[in-house]
């Protein structure tokens, strides 16, 4: 192994999958080893994820990213060389006191992400490695189950259905490659189903279908109809996943569903999911009230986190303290990991080890603004989390993960093993 102590570091602006500025950071070793990583973005955010640092003012919508860019060159940079990219916890302690805030707001999250998560991939090219590998060892021959996206809607579709996602697992997949066969079939089969029907508006933020429905429910009606003209049982082999994303509608117990013209409680919400739940074959529900909703939340995961999947992200903003409080009372039984909602590796980290501490399933996930940055698929898989959330076809950012992670899985071979849809979360009773 070459050394792994930082030389230097670089923060440069490049752009993501939504035309914003978004935050490189090159970190390079004293033995000659070097690391790249890009910063992410979200739109529908938790108010308790860390903060990128934004500009402001009128240059790109206020998104560009200079200050950012800035916090790398000037004040992360200096603090860093000549520390060891091996040690990723000093590291990212360092970036934690160098900001100071509880958020990451001085230097911004998106700032203190693209280091970490480049200096990890640094170290890792010092040992000879790509990261899943250098963080998982010879243990690390998990290929997650895919969760990807066949229609897009709420704030990733310009709120056109309510609900944020329409996405596809499949549990009865035997490898990866063959998750995304069956899926691609899926993605195609729903296109054509809502060209024939007049529904079809383009593509949305993450890939799926753009769609042009007149009520929640003929989504999922579609989904069905897909999954069995791609020629898969629904349920058993291809099944479905929501993100309701309902804290972009819901606030303090109330829920407005714009597309139907109509305001839910807490109750009602529950109710209207139950419902789903016995009509279509529905496994995984994400975020299915609002961040601020903790006892429907609860109540919610009571009903059905036996028999489904609960799974917690703008809930649980990948922070293991709120993933135990969360465990005491029974909300959620899975969580949703997203590096960018906390701004370092070894915190990211944290809340999928707390998962794993009060028996929750984990998926890792990117965020509606990627780039081609491949970090979360090595994630993944080296910290055998089980289940990835990336997005749909029809998006290179999005195909550049799912990509990287059928690299990964030929490279295996023999040993690779699919998580299947074994590893869905259920409660404990
Ligand atoms: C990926 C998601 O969207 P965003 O990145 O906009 O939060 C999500 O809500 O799970
Ligand atoms: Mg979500």
């Amino acid at each position: 192994m070459s050394s792994t102590i930082i030389a230097s570091v670089r923060g440069r602006r490049v752009w993501d999958s939504r035309g914003r500025p978004t935050v490189e950071a090159e970190v390079r070793l004293e033995g000659g080893a070097r690391g790249i990583a890009i910063a992410p973005a979200g739109a529908s955010t938790g108010s308790g994820e860390a903060l990128d640092r934004r500009d402001g003012g009128t240059a790109f919508g206020g998104y560009d990213v200079k200050g950012a860019v800035a916090s790398v060159n000037e004040e992360i940079a200096p603090r860093v060389t000549g520390m060891d990219a091996a040690d990723q916890a000093v590291l990212d302690a360092a970036l934690i006191a160098l900001d100071g805030t509880p958020n990451k707001s001085r230097l911004g999250a998106n700032a203190t992400l693209a280091v970490s998560m480049a200096a990890a991939h640094a170290a890792a090219h010092a040992n000879g490695k790509l990261l899943w590998k250098h963080v998982g060892g010879d243990g690390a021959t998990l290929l997650p189950l895919p969760q990807i996206q066949i229609l897009g809607g709420g704030a990733h579709a310009g709120r056109r259905v309510d609900i944020q996602d329409f996405l596809v697992i499949c549990p009865a997949a035997t490898s990866f490659a063959e998750a995304l066969d069956w899926t691609a079939e899926v993605y195609r089969a729903a296109g054509g189903i809502m060209k024939d029907r007049g529904l079809l508006q383009g593509v949305a933020d993450e890939g799926g279908w753009w769609p042009a429905f007149t009520a929640n429910e003929q989504a999922l009606e579609t989904l069905v109809a897909a999954i069995e003209r791609a020629g898969f049982k629904p349920g058993t082999q291809v099944a479905i996943a929501l993100d309701i994303a309902a804290t972009d509608f819901g606030k303090g117990g109330r829920y407005r569903l714009g597309l139907e013209g109509r305001e839910l409680d807490t109750d009602g919400m529950i109710r209207m999911l139950l419902g789903w739940i016995d009509a279509y074959p529905i496994a995984s529900i994400e975020d299915p009230l609002a961040e601020d909703d903790a006892a429907g939340f609860a109540a919610f995961t009571r009903e059905v986190g036996g028999r489904i999947q609960v799974v917690g992200d703008d809930f649980l903003v990948t922070d293991a303290a709120r993933v135990h409080e969360a465990a005491k009372a029974g909300a959620a039984n899975t969580v949703l990991i997203k590096p960018n909602q906390r701004g370092t590796l070894t915190e990211t980290k944290a809340a999928w080890e707390a998962a794993k501490e009060v028996g929750y399933a984990g998926i890792v996930s990117a965020r509606s603004g990627e780039t081609e940055d491949v970090t979360i698929v090595h994630l993944a898989l080296g910290w055998g989390v089980g289940q990835l959330k990336v997005g749909s076809f029809a998006r290179s950012e999005r195909m550049a993960k799912w990509n990287e992670a059928l690299r990964i899985e030929e490279g295996l071979g023999a040993r690779a093993r699919f998580a299947g849809g074994a590893v869905l979360g259920r409660s404990r009773r």
